[in-house]
């Protein structure tokens, strides 16, 4: 096959979604703890107070990773469980237990690879600004280098940032998530903090020499025109803008793409760059990008917005994603196959995806960091049958060989999810696991018929699937 010798077939989680234990054992607030506890927020007002607990249990789920023969587990770190302030005093328990987990996964030939933010920032950070005051960049390079120090000689594969799109769209433009803001002015500003606590974190990572490779992990979502019009071609464009070269540019070639960066300082004066910022973003470039692809969205032009949009008094929430919303919107296609949870299914997508960053940022080593199906999983006599994931990991592997077939130097595959975890704002009933978890009986876990058909994915090197 056309997967490289070294490929990773891996899976991947994040702290919030899957360990609970809260506020076990010194772990502090984070702004999920604290968010999820606001009646109303969630789908059933389900949080990560216990999840799947794989905070104890982690062992028990170690093991089934190795009984699967997976080569590589992407996790994150809860920054609070390791500095209950954001900063300052370390919880000593809690770096045991990443110590512990990452010497399980070792004793049993799984790479790691530590995604340092998925979300869950210090609830005492946030009440001091969050993403919005500068010190919390300063704080993320504090808290990177503390794990590098404790981890650093184990762990080679880092990424700083879970895809910034989704924490800085719903935190600062929707709201659906916390710190629940709807300005896009302070999006941008927060947005650009964060890349600069990426910045600041590749560069202690070369500083302490670390033995490994750094990167980013962003949504990859491909944007297609419904029409051929071209009013929805210029509208699929600037959701490409957006969507990707907004958040790929700052941290592959350090700089902001230069007419969104004109049209938002014209707009609303942001992002306001501190001195030395240029040379941080242009001098600490990432090692890999990491892609989480799911599906694409189809776009339109959106004309009565685009005439008010002309003589935009700059009203912060004028728009959507960083304000620009009014000039397109996404809709379904027609001919579309979509999730019960309204994504659409387009393996190529993730061909095509691929080759465009391969295109814009030259050959940047890839690896898919998340890719799977939510979906309520059907349950035949005691056994999950979930053959639709099955359907779409086996399509979405066929795009990824054609990416390699056409010269993409991927370097690893991480299905979203190891195991069925809580879905930020649908709770637990949107499963994407190889392990089902049974919320009936103390989290008993239970091996889906998609488990067995990726364990022989991984012992062929991806010859059957
Ligand atoms: C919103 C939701 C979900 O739980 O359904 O989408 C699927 C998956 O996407 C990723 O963006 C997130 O890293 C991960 O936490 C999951 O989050």
């Amino acid at each position: 096959s056309v997967f490289p010798k070294h490929f990773l077939w891996g899976a991947a989680t994040a702290a919030y979604q899957v360990e609970g234990a809260h506020d076990a054992d010194g772990k502090g607030p984070s702004i999920w703890d604290r968010f999820s506890h606001i009646p109303g927020m969630t789908y059933q007002n389900t949080n990560g107070d216990v999840a799947v607990d794989h905070y104890h249990r982690f062992r028990e789920d170690v093991a089934l990773m190795a009984e699967m023969g997976l080569q590589s587990y992407r996790f994150s770190i809860s920054w609070p469980r390791l500095l209950p302030n954001g900063r300052g005093n370390v919880n000593e328990a809690g770096v045991k237990f990443y110590s512990d987990l990452i010497d399980a996964l070792l004793a049993h030939n799984i790479v790691p690879m530590i995604t340092l933010y998925h979300w869950d920032l210090p609830q005492a950070l946030q009440d001091e600004g969050g993403w919005e005051a500068r010190s919390t960049a300063d704080a993320f390079e504090e808290y990177a280098r503390l794990c590098y120090a404790r981890f650093g000689s184990r762990v080679k594969l880092w990424a700083t940032f879970n895809e910034t799109i989704v924490f800085i769209g719903h935190g600062y433009i929707t709201g659906s998530h916390p710190p629940s803001v709807k300005d896009p002015a302070r999006a941008i500003q927060a947005c650009h903090h964060v890349f600069i606590a990426h910045a600041l974190a590749v560069k202690a990572f070369r500083e302490m020499a670390i033995d490994g490779d750094i990167g980013f992990v962003n949504v990859l979502q491909p944007h297609t025109p419904l029409t051929d019009k071209k009013e929805d071609r210029a509208a699929a464009a600037l959701a490409d803008a957006i969507h990707t070269h907004w958040l790929y540019d700052p941290v592959l070639l350090g700089t902001y793409p230069a007419e969104l960066l004109a049209q938002t300082q014209a707009l609303w004066g942001v992002p306001r760059f501190a001195p030395g910022d240029d040379a941080l973003l242009r001098q600490n470039r990432c090692d890999f990008i990491g892609l989480n692809y799911y599906r694409r969205e189809t776009v339109v032009a959106n004309e009565e917005a685009t005439r008010q949009q002309s003589n935009n008094s700059g009203e912060p929430g004028s728009g959507g994603e960083f304000g620009f919303k009014g000039l397109f919107k996404f809709v379904r296609n027609p001919d579309g196959v979509y999730t019960d949870w309204d994504w659409e299914i387009w393996p190529q997508g993730l061909t095509d995806g691929i080759m465009m960053i391969k295109e814009r940022y030259g050959d940047i080593p890839v690896y898919i960091t998340e890719n799977g199906l939510g979906a309520k999983d059907p349950i035949i006599n005691g056994d999950i049958i979930d053959d639709p994931r099955i359907e779409y990991l086996r399509m979405h592997i066929n795009a990824l060989e054609k990416a390699i077939d056409l010269g993409a130097d991927v370097r690893g595959y991480y299905p979203w999810s190891f195991i069925d975890l809580l879905s930020w704002l649908n709770g637990y009933k949107k499963q994407y696991g190889f392990v089902y978890v049974d919320h009936s009986q103390d989290l008993v876990r239970k091996r889906k018929k998609s488990f067995f058909w990726y364990q022989n994915v991984i012992a062929s090197h991806g010859e059957e699937r």
